[in-house]
C-alpha cells in the first residue's frame, strides 16, 4: 500500500482523488488515531495541518503520521506539498522529507511539485503557473506562504540540510533508465533532495517508472498520480453526494476563491462577510454568523466568508489568519447541530480547522466538482464535504455546487486551477 501524507487538508483531497482517478483503491483520514480503522485500500492518504506550522513540529506530526500508515499496511510513503509550494525559508518541506528518508531508510528524494492537470509545471527548477512563474502570480501575495521565488531548488535549499540536485527535462526526456542512472550518480556522493523537470503527464510516468521502488517521494498531486497509474488494475466509478441545501465557508483570500465568491454574489444569492477587529474572539465572530444564517429561508444555499483582496488584508490587525479560521471551523460546527450535511470549504488551512472543529476522522473519495476537488462523505457524522483547495475549480463553482439558479444560464461546470 502506498501512504501519503498530506501536509493540508485540501491538499490531502487533492492527492485522494489523483490516487482514485488512477484507479487506486483510495481512502482519505484526517486523524493519525487510525487504530479502530478497518477499511481495505491500495493507497491511504492522511492530511495534516503542518503547512505553517515550525519545521520541528511537522516533523514529529509527519513522523507519527507515518508510524500510523506503517501501521496500516503502508510500505513507502510520499509528502505530498503544494503544487505552488507553499512554504517559505523557515518552511517545513525540506526538515519533514529528510525525516521521513531517515526514518525509512533512504538517502535520495526525488521531489517536485509539477502537476500539469492544475498548469503547474516546472523547467530548469523553477515553477510555472500557467504561462507565468510562480512569483509573479497572486502567490506572492498570500496570507501566509507569501512565494517571492520561483527556483524550487533554491526554495528547498533554504529549508534544507541536505544538499539540493536538479534532474532536468533532457534526462527525463531520455527515459526511465535514464533517470536512474542519473539518480544514482547524483545519490553516490551523499544524501540528496532531486528537483525533477516536468511539463506533462508522459514525464510524470517516466519519473513514476523510475521510483516505483523508492521509499520516499515528494511533490504535489502530479507525481503521486503517475505512480498511481503505474501500478493501478482498474477503474471504479466515485459516488455522488446527495443533494441538499448547501453551505459555502470561505477562508481562502487566492484569486479564484475571491471571483468564485464574486460569481456567487452576482447571481444574487446571500453572503455573509467575516470581519474580525481587535479584541473579537472567535464565539463573537461566529455567533454573529449563525445568527445570520438563522434568518436565511430554510432551504437558501449561503456563502460565509473572511476572504478579502490583499489591499484590503494589508491594515489588518496581526493574528486575523488564526482568528479566522477558529470562528469559521466554530460556524461549520454550529451550522452541522443545525443539521447541515453540505458543506464547501475554501482554503487549506481553513478545511483542516474546520475538519478539526467537525471531529471528521476518516472519509470516502466521491465524485470530483473539478480536478482535484472532490467531495469526501464522513459517514460517520452523516456529512457530506467539498474541500477546496484556494486556486482550484471554475470561476461558477460556488455557484454550480449549490443548486440550480433558475434562468442564469449558469448550468453545471467544472474549471480548471488558476
Ligand atoms: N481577511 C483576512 N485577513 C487575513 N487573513 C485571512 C483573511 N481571511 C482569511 N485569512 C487567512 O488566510 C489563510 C488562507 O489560507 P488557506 O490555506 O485557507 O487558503 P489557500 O492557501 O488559498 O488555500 P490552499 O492552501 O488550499 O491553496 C487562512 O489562515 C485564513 O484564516
Ligand atoms: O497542490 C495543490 O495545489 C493543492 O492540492 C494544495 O495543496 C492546496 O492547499
Amino acid at each position: 500500500m502506498i501512504g501519503v501524507i498530506a501536509d493540508d487538508a485540501t491538499g490531502a483531497t487533492d492527492v485522494a482523488a489523483a490516487l482514485s482517478r488512477a484507479g487506486l483503491r483510495t481512502a482519505l483520514a484526517l486523524t493519525t488515531d487510525l487504530a479502530r480503522w478497518e477499511g481495505h485500500a491500495d493507497a491511504l492518504v492522511l492530511g495534516l495541518k503542518t503547512r505553517s506550522v515550525p519545521a520541528a513540529d511537522a516533523v514529529r506530526q509527519s513522523l507519527e503520521a507515518w508510524e500510523a500508515l506503517a501501521a496500516q499496511g503502508a510500505e513507502r510513503v510520499y509528502l505530498k506539498y503544494c503544487s505552488t509550494f507553499d512554504s517559505t525559508p523557515d518552511g517545513n518541506i525540506g526538515p519533514v522529507t529528510e525525516a521521513l528518508a531517515g526514518r525509512l531508510g533512504t538517502r535520495t528524494v526525488v521531489t517536485t511539485p509539477s502537476a500539469p492537470l492544475h498548469g503547474r509545471t516546472v523547467y530548469q527548477g523553477h515553477l510555472f503557473v500557467g504561462d507565468r512563474l510562480l512569483h509573479e502570480t497572486h502567490m506572492a501575495d498570500h496570507p501566509r506562504t507569501p512565494m517571492r521565488d520561483s527556483s524550487v531548488p533554491r526554495l528547498l535549499r533554504a529549508q534544507a540540510r541536505w544538499p539540493v540536485e536538479l534532474l532536468p527535462l533532457a534526462v527525463v526526456h531520455a527515459g526511465t533508465g535514464a533517470v536512474r542512472d542519473r539518480l544514482e550518480a547524483l545519490g553516490a556522493h551523499g544524501a540528496v533532495h532531486v528537483v525533477a523537470d516536468a511539463l506533462d503527464e508522459a514525464d510524470l510516468d517516466v519519473l513514476a517508472s523510475a521510483v516505483r521502488t523508492a521509499p520516499v517521494v515528494a511533490g504535489s498531486a502530479g507525481l503521486v498520480g503517475a505512480i498511481g497509474r503505474a501500478s493501478s488494475a482498474g477503474s471504479h466509478a466515485p459516488s455522488r453526494p446527495p443533494a441538499g441545501r448547501t453551505a459555502v465557508l470561505a477562508g481562502s483570500c487566492s484569486h479564484r476563491t475571491l471571483e468564485q465568491i464574486a460569481a456567487f454574489r452576482d447571481v444574487g444569492r446571500p453572503l455573509y462577510q467575516l470581519t474580525g477587529g481587535p479584541g473579537q474572539s472567535a464565539n463573537e465572530l461566529a455567533d454573529a454568523a449563525l445568527r445570520w444564517w438563522d434568518g436565511l429561508a430554510d432551504d437558501a444555499p449561503a456563502l460565509i466568508a473572511s476572504s478579502q483582496p490583499p489591499e484590503h488584508r494589508a491594515s489588518a490587525p496581526e493574528g486575523m489568519a488564526d482568528l479566522y479560521e477558529e470562528a469559521t471551523g466554530l460556524i461549520a460546527a454550529g451550522l452541522a447541530e443545525r443539521g447541515l450535511r453540505r458543506l464547501v470549504i475554501a482554503g487549506g488551512e481553513t478545511s483542516g480547522a474546520v475538519v478539526s472543529a467537525l471531529r471528521t476522522r476518516v472519509a470516502e473519495i466521491g465524485e470530483e466538482a473539478a480536478p482535484g476537488v472532490p467531495w469526501i462523505h464522513d459517514r460517520e457524522h452523516g456529512l457530506h464535504l467539498l474541500l477546496k483547495s484556494g486556486n482550484f475549480g471554475g470561476p461558477t463553482l460556488f455557484v454550480d455546487v449549490t443548486g440550480d439558479v433558475p434562468g442564469d444560464g449558469s448550468g453545471a461546470g467544472t474549471g480548471a486551477a488558476t
